[in-house]
């Protein structure tokens, strides 16, 4: 059996806000094996991006533990093993599209021509190339968190943190995503922790699907997603997609109950 990459052990959040304490993770245990694709699938305040920070050393859990091949969030996060995409690109406005990209290097000076030929690969990656000389504000909705995705590569992080990415986007540019983070993903070989509250996204995308039910927010199933890849688009009107889909609404149910 493989090694878990990400172990995630009794971990549970509590806020304190307006003085009432707000469980927002309850105890949580989850395992993450290296090259995964998983999804966090919940209805708002189930503490889907709370977790996504935990894992992600944004946010320190009350109690419990996340570790990492052995190593905390914090160290992980100090070798520029994690990358992270959020619903909105937050993009710089007056850096080209290349530099928007070439910055994680910059940052890491690492040298100029390195950072051109490694911008350039990942804007290919993302079908972006032609537009490396653009600014942010030429972009669609969906290009620029494009952009945003090919920012997170550049460190060539083995862990990818996706906090629902598409959602601001239309119906046709979130499908579109789909299939195109799909593609990314099997060239890059990351690992992907990705937040959603679609349960089609999640069944399309996912090894597996981690159902969290709110109030207080626990893990209510964790649900093995079986079709084969590479997935196309044609599996979305396949009938076992629908079942599946229809499956991951009941444990919802379920959960709630
Ligand atoms: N900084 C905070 N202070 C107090 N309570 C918070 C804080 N952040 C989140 N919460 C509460 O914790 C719970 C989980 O929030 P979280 O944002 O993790 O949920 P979510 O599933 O990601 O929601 P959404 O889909 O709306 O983003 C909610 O009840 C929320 O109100």
């Amino acid at each position: 059996m493989s090694v878990p990459e990400i172990k995630i052990e009794n971990v549970s959040m509590i806020y304190e806000a307006s003085g009432e304490n707000v469980t927002a993770l309850q105890n949580i245990n989850l395992e993450i094996q290296q090259g995964e694709f998983i999804s966090l699938l919940g209805p708002s305040g189930c503490g889907k991006t709370t977790l996504l920070r935990v894992i992600g050393d944004l946010l320190q859990a009350t109690s419990g533990q996340v570790s990492i091949g052995g190593k905390t969030p914090s160290q992980i996060r100090k070798e520029k093993r994690y990358g992270m995409v959020f619903q909105n690109p937050v993009l710089y406005d007056w850096r080209k599209i290349k530099d928007n990209v070439a910055l994680p290097l910059e940052m890491m000076k690492v040298d100029k021509g390195e950072r051109e030929r490694r911008s350039q690969e990942l804007l290919a990656l993302v079908g972006l190339e032609e537009f490396q000389n653009c600014y942010p504000r030429e972009l669609s909705g969906g290009m620029q968190q494009r952009v945003s995705i090919a920012r997170a590569l550049a460190a060539d992080p083995e862990i990818l943190l996706m906090d629902e990415p598409f959602s601001a986007l239309d119906e046709f540019s979130r499908e579109k995503m789909n299939e195109d983070i799909l593609q990314i993903w099997s060239q890059t070989k990351k690992t992907v922790v990705f937040v959603t509250h679609s349960i089609p996204e999640a069944a399309f995308l996912s090894d597996r699907v981690c159902v969290l039910t709110p109030h207080p927010g626990k893990l209510a199933d964790i649900i093995p997603v079986p079709f084969p890849r590479p997935r196309s688009r044609e599996l979305r009107n396949k009938a076992e997609f629908f079942q599946l889909v229809s499956s991951i609404r009941n444990s919802f149910q379920e959960g709630l109950t």
